[in-house]
């Protein structure tokens, strides 16, 4: 079984001391720093790119940063993010006009790659890519924007993409993104994820040793 990973989006954090806050994050217990990339075209919102990847390693950030593309078409970002620091590098299938080459290059450029499915997106397409990711991340929101309520219809992916990863018998993660809270984390985890991200959830507290500690204890409680 994989280690349980809390991964707080910085979507939600305070951009005007973004190293601060994720010093703080991380020192609250945080394992990875999920960092958002939206492009006004994927998705409609426009976020933060390499450079600002490349300043949190400059402040001395040393955990493993997972970026989550949203941005079409993805691969010449890939190399950039992966210059700029970043350790997990995932990406929508439809975004790309040959996913399994992105996935390819992703690992080439010495980062774990990804794939992200929406929550109207169907598990077949992980039929011939999910043997060589490193980790699957069920959008649990539509892309775009932090702060939306979870989507209920994300637990039965959650358990269909378990099994799926359970039979290859790889020690692939399963991640999940939107509308994560202390309340609702527990059952998250008991359909199967590992990777848990949370954004307006632990950057909304002003406490975040305490909403991460909350969240923890719900994932150990059922794992
Ligand atoms: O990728 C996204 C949104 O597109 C997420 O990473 C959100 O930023 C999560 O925010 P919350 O739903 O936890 O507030
Ligand atoms: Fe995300």
């Amino acid at each position: 079984m994989q280690s349980t990973v809390i991964a707080p989006s910085i979507l939600s954090a305070d951009f005007a001391r973004l190293g601060e806050e994720v010093d703080n994050v991380l020192a609250a217990g945080a394992d990875w720093v999920h960092f958002d990339v939206m492009d006004n075209h994927y998705v409609p919102n426009l976020t933060i790119g390499p450079m600002v990847c490349e300043a949190l390693r400059k402040h001395g950030v040393t955990a493993p940063i997972d970026v989550h593309l949203m941005v079409e078409p993805v691969d010449a970002l890939v190399p950039m993010f992966a210059q700029a620091g970043a350790t997990h590098i995932s990406f929508h299938p439809e975004a790309s006009l040959h996913p399994h080459r992105t996935v390819q290059l992703i690992r080439a450029s010495g980062c774990r790659p990804g794939v992200v499915l929406n929550p109207g997106t169907p598990v077949d397409v992980l039929d011939y890519l999910l043997e060589d990711l490193e980790y699957v991340l069920l959008m649990s929101v539509n892309p775009g924007f932090g702060g939306q309520a979870f989507i209920p219809s994300t637990l039965r992916k959650t358990r269909e993409v378990r099994a799926r990863i359970d039979a290859l018998g790889k020690p692939i993660r399963l991640e999940i993104d939107g509308g994560v809270k202390p309340d609702n984390i527990g059952e998250i985890a008991a359909a199967g994820a590992d990777t848990f991200v949370a954004g307006s959830a632990i950057f909304g507290q002003s406490d975040y040793r305490d909403v991460i500690a909350r969240m923890k204890a719900a994932v150990a409680a059922v794992r």
